[in-house]
């Protein structure tokens, strides 16, 4: 059996569905380490995400955000919140499910559109005038190719989705 605190944990799916959220308190659970990816490129780079995309486009934004994820340490087990746009990067991609469990996070569209006020300055990774809509169906395919595991969060306070990816990994584990 693999021992989950042991192995790490890639959070994806789109933007709102509660990656970062979930993610903080996935780490207190499994007692890991924590990284949003996104906090990591603004480090890295010295300029909040919006600034990135106003300076260079939503291009640039998903080149860095792909050399963030190549260079994640597993050294030690951790939970990573990716971006939303993190599947658009098959060599980072790559990288995170060699060392970890992917779980893709789901909800309608009309959940993340309820959850989602600012989506023309929300620093969305996405070209010019793409409906989010259309955004979604592009990405989806992406999430579920990648997914090790799905976990519906529709209806689900943060506390019952955590419950739901424990769950679930801990299936894949035994
Ligand atoms: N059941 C829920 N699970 C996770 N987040 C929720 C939930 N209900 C409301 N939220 C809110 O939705 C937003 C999710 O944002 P965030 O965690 O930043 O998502 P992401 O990192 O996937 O973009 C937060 O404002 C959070 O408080
Ligand atoms: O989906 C996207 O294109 C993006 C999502 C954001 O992260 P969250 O998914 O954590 O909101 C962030 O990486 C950037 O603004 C681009
Ligand atoms: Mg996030």
């Amino acid at each position: 059996m693999v021992d989950q605190k042991k192995r790490s944990v890639i959070l994806i799916g789109m933007p709102g569905v509660g990656k970062s959220t979930l993610g903080v308190l996935l780490a207190k659970e499994l007692g890991l380490e924590f990284v949003d990816t996104d906090l990591y490129i603004q480090t890295r780079e010295g300029k909040t995400l919006q600034e990135i995309m106003d300076a260079s486009g939503y291009l640039a934004l998903r080149e860095v955000e792909a050399l963030v994820l190549q260079e994640l340490s597993f050294a030690s087990p951790k939970v990573v919140a990716t971006g939303g746009s993190a599947v658009y990067s098959p060599e980072g991609m790559a990288h995170l499910a060699q060392n970890g469990c992917v779980v893709y996070l789901s909800l309608t569209l009309d959940a993340l559109r309820g959850r989602i006020h600012n989506y023309e300055q929300r620093g969305i990774a996405r070209a010019p005038g793409q409906s989010f809509e259309s955004l979604m169906e592009e990405r989806t395919a992406l999430y579920k190719r990648y997914a090790d595991i799905e976990i519906d969060c529709q209806g689900q306070s943060p506390q019952q989705s955590l419950i739901s990816i424990i769950e679930q990994l801990n299936g894949l584990a035994s």
